[in-house]
């Protein structure tokens, strides 16, 4: 069975369908099928791990003269300035023109990737999101945020370039690697926390593994609460919450992924120590309490999730990696905390010192 998801906008031209299914083979082949009648250019960018792991899924793409393929090595060290030059220069060899089109085939690493060549590309063309991750699934290929790594900051170099549609084929998930299923759930568990008390309470209740009945209506509901919070503010210019709440955890996570060096934590791991860390400050601008603070790590250890860093990072460095944060507004840091298990708001006037104890919270023992 076929589900389909609306991801509307002001100018309904703009509006793509996220469809979810045990194996969404067919319509993507129809999907190719229809661009070649058009005489559009289909080209398709993925991974090595995925390729080596999804044979039979990338056949429904057909052969590489059909659509021809560009193949990344795997991790977080792949959304570079040099891999996207390597992009371009492939799309410029394979004569990609305007009407042409990018199937971006893997997790979070090749959708950012190839979303952002898509936007740049002869100032913009279509592109498809076929999420092969949990993260890429539940979070990644929704909502057009597209971009790279630099080494002052992660996603400084981007745009918002919205796919034509996404493909969410659950099947996939099941040559994931545990670590890698892990990383996702830390994106679940932020949209429990965000948006769906409900859902968090069924994680505490059950921790999500692959085989659970449930998977799949998890992850309609993730993509359904990031339709919804994208759909009322696309390009995160609301002055108060809007698409800011979805990084929740991420301004702490995202300077321990670069601090540490990309790659050295998975996204979704960083992303955990920032849910603890942004509980705590939750905690200490006295909205939520130290009973709810453990109920965040429990679920957090439950699903195989860190909670403290594995080796020492320099809180100078932490700091200042935290300062180009894109949330920041004339120089002001904003955060996102926890006004319940289940509801988040933007908090600006946050000090520098409460930052540092919050970053204490997930120091590395010892
Ligand atoms: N654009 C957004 O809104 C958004 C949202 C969340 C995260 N992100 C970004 O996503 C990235 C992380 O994505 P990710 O966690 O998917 O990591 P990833 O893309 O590196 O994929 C994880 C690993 O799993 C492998 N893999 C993928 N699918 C597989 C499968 N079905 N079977 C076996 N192996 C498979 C990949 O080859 C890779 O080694 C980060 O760069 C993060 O910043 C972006
Ligand atoms: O889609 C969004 O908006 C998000 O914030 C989702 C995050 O999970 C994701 O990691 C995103 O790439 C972070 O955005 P950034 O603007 O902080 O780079
Ligand atoms: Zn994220």
């Amino acid at each position: 069975m076929v589900e389909t998801l609306e991801l509307s906008f002001d100018d309904p031209s703009r509006n793509y369908p996220i469809l979810l299914g045990e194996d969404l083979s067919a319509p993507l082949r129809q999907t190719l099928a229809a661009l070649r009648a058009e005489g559009r250019r289909a080209v398709l960018l993925t991974d090595a791990n995925l390729a080596a792991a999804q044979p039979a899924f990338l056949k429904n793409f057909g052969t590489e003269t059909e659509t021809p393929r560009l193949v990344f090595a795997a991790g977080e060290g792949t959304k570079s300035v040099a891999e996207l030059a390597r992009v371009w220069d492939f799309l410029a060899a394979q004569r990609v023109d305007r009407g042409g089109v990018i199937f971006a085939v893997g997790g979070g690493v090749v959708g950012d990737l190839a979303g952002f060549a898509a936007a740049s590309w002869q100032r913009g063309i279509s592109f498809y999101q076929v999420p092969t991750t949990l993260l890429a699934m539940v979070d990644s290929s929704v909502g057009g945020k597209t971009g790279i790594n630099i080494p002052a900051g992660k996603n400084l170099v981007g745009a918002f370039h919205q796919p034509r549609a996404v493909f969410v084929s659950t099947a996939l998930l099941r040559t994931l690697p545990a670590r890698e299923f892990a990383a996702g759930m830390a994106e679940v568990i932020k949209y429990g926390l965000l948006a769906d008390a409900q859902l968090f309470a069924q994680l505490e209740a059950q921790p999500l593994r692959v085989t659970s009945p449930e998977l799949a209506q998890v992850i309609r509901r993730c993509c359904e609460i990031k339709a919804q919070i994208v759909r009322a503010d696309e390009r995160e210019t609301a002055l108060e919450g809007g698409r800011a709440l979805l990084n929740l955890g991420h301004t702490f996570g995202h300077a321990v992924e670069q601090v540490a060096g990309y790659g050295e934590y998975l996204h979704g791991e960083a992303v955990s120590l920032g849910l603890v860390a942004a509980a705590e400050l939750s905690r200490r601008l006295g909205h939520i309490d130290t009973a709810a603070c453990e109920r965040v790590a429990r679920v957090l250890r439950a699903h195989d999730l860190p909670l403290r860093l594995r080796a020492p990072l320099p809180i100078e460095a932490l700091i200042s990696a935290m300062q180009r944060d894109k949330k920041v507004r004339a120089g002001l840091p904003r955060f996102v905390v926890l006004r319940a298990l289940g509801e988040a708001i933007t908090q600006d006037g946050i000090g520098e010192t409460l930052a540092r104890d919050c970053f204490a919270t997930i120091a590395a023992p010892a």
